[in-house]
């Protein structure tokens, strides 16, 4: 359920919380299998991986280290500035490592594209991607994701860690934002 003074906000709910535990845990298994031989550093991004990051973490059962990158191109706006900012560098070395970035949504897949070639010049064994949501219909920039939850139609959404302008972050379900929040 949605609190009301936000339900005028959405135009529809698009993924349930229920529909997202679900696919966490079938993520979780097979990022399990894959990594059961390796030591993995599950690379959040944030802020709007932290929900991502701390259920898809829960649902592992692989020993595992967690590290946060920020980095920023949106801001308080729905298009991308297509300029990808680090506002904080991992505290972690990469040399050797096996890196898994977690990321809530790949959009026009500029943030992606940047934040794998810049993990890549580090020198880790392997950096792979896990995202809760993709938009096909929005890529601008290719990007190779090993792990998607969800492919999702070309509209702004929020909720589940993702914002607009900072808000919605905290919706436990992914709903489409209403033109009317942010025309
Ligand atoms: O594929 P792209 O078009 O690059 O868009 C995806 C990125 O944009 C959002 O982050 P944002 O810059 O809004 O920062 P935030 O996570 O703090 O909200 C989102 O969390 C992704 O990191
Ligand atoms: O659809 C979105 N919602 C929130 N933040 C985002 N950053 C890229 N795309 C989105
Ligand atoms: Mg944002």
């Amino acid at each position: 359920m949605l609190p009301e003074d936000i339900e005028g906000d959405l135009t529809k709910v698009l993924v349930t919380e229920e529909q997202i535990h679900d696919r966490l845990n079938e993520l979780a298994a097979q990022i399990d299998a894959d990594y059961h031989d390796k030591d993995v550093l599950l690379v959040g991004v944030l802020k709007g991986a932290v929900m991502v990051m701390a259920d898809l973490a829960r649902a592992l059962s692989i020993p595992l280290d967690m590290d946060w990158m920020a980095v920023s191109s949106y801001g308080a706006s729905t298009k991308s500035s297509g300029v990808v900012r680090i506002l904080k560098d991992l505290d972690a070395a990469l040399e050797g490592r096996h890196v898994l970035i977690v990321e809530d949504v790949i959009d026009s897949g500029v943030t992606l594209s940047w934040l794998r070639e810049n993990l890549l010049s580090r020198g880790p064994a392997s950096v792979e991607i896990c995202a809760l949501l993709r938009k096909p219909d929005a890529a601008k920039v290719e990007v190779d994701v090993k792990y998607v939850g969800f492919e999702i139609p070309n509209d702004f959404v929020v909720g589940y860690g993702l914002d607009f302008a900072e808000k919605y972050r905290n919706l436990r379900s992914v709903g489409i934002l209403a033109p009317h929040v942010y025309e």
